[in-house]
């Protein structure tokens, strides 16, 4: 079998005594897109945070193309480096420019000559459309821009892996859309990809593995229609039928 990007093998995460991951085990192949589903508090945020080494767990191992990474020798920045994040709030740097805020992280913290870093995100903003936006102060941008932007910045690393927690939650309706297929287009080019969302259509539609967490356990997990269309714990049929109930699915 190939070595999966991403592994977690059961891992538990508590907060001041509460348990929020319970022996979780994780397995993403390269080229994978595996999205994580549940009621808010259950996790999926937690479960991404200690993947990218934010959190410390409390048990389990966590592995990044099969070398561990909560082992306490390894280089928490050396792996964050091969994952790119982006979370809800896209967190640009207001007084910086598009391209400022991109190359910051490759320049100041990677070392990339800053020829290198601006020639590559120029490379990838005219992939995401942004072509033109390069020179903006980001209050010049709309919101779905700004999350783009903020993708771009993830990417501008050349991450094996990419983590993206609720991208689409803090923006109005109609900018969805544009991230949403932003994110099609990364799955098409093949990255590798966990993504915790509460769109269900979207996770139905560009997932090849769906977990859906409740309580901090994966209590269910396989392709969109095995999930989707015929889930087998009555807790995810209870959680699909109130999306399903609030028209959205
Ligand atoms: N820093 C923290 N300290 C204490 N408890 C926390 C902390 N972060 C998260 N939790 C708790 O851990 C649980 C899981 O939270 P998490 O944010 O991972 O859920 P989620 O599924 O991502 O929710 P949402 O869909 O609302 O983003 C919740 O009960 C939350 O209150």
């Amino acid at each position: 079998m190939t070595e999966p990007v991403l592994r977690m093998e059961a891992v538990r995460k508590t907060y001041g005594g509460t348990v929020v991951l319970r022996d979780v085990d994780l397995a993403v192949a390269p080229h994978s897109v595996t999205v994580l589903i549940g009621a808010s508090g259950s996790g999926k945020s937690t479960l991404l945070r200690c993947a990218n080494l934010l959190e410390e767990i409390d048990d389990g191992a966590i592995f990044l193309d099969g070398e561990e990474i909560t082992d306490p020798r390894a280089d928490p920045d050396a792996v964050r480096r091969r994952i790119g994040v982006v979370f809800q709030a896209y967190n640009l740097f207001p007084h910086m420019t598009v391209v400022e805020n991109i190359t910051l992280a490759p320049r100041r913290v990677h070392g990339v000559p800053r020829a290198r870093a601006e020639a590559e995100a120029h490379e990838l903003l005219a992939r995401l459309g942004l072509r033109d936006k390069a020179g903006e102060y980001p209050d010049r941008l709309s919101g779905g821009q700004q999350q783009r932007v903020a993708i771009v910045r993830a990417l501008a690393g050349r991450p094996r892996l990419l983590l993206l927690d609720e991208i689409t939650a803090a923006l109005d309706p109609e900018l969805v859309g544009e991230v949403l297929s932003v994110v099609r287009d990364l799955k098409g080019q093949g990255m590798t990809m966990v993504i915790a969302t509460h769109e269900m259509g979207f996770a139905r539609e560009v997932a090849d593995q769906v977990c859906f967490l409740d309580g901090g356990v994966v209590l269910e997990r396989g392709t969109p229609d095995e999930v989707f269309g015929a889930p087998r714990q009555e807790r995810t049929q209870r959680f699909l039928r109130r999306i399903v109930a609030a028209g959205r699915l």
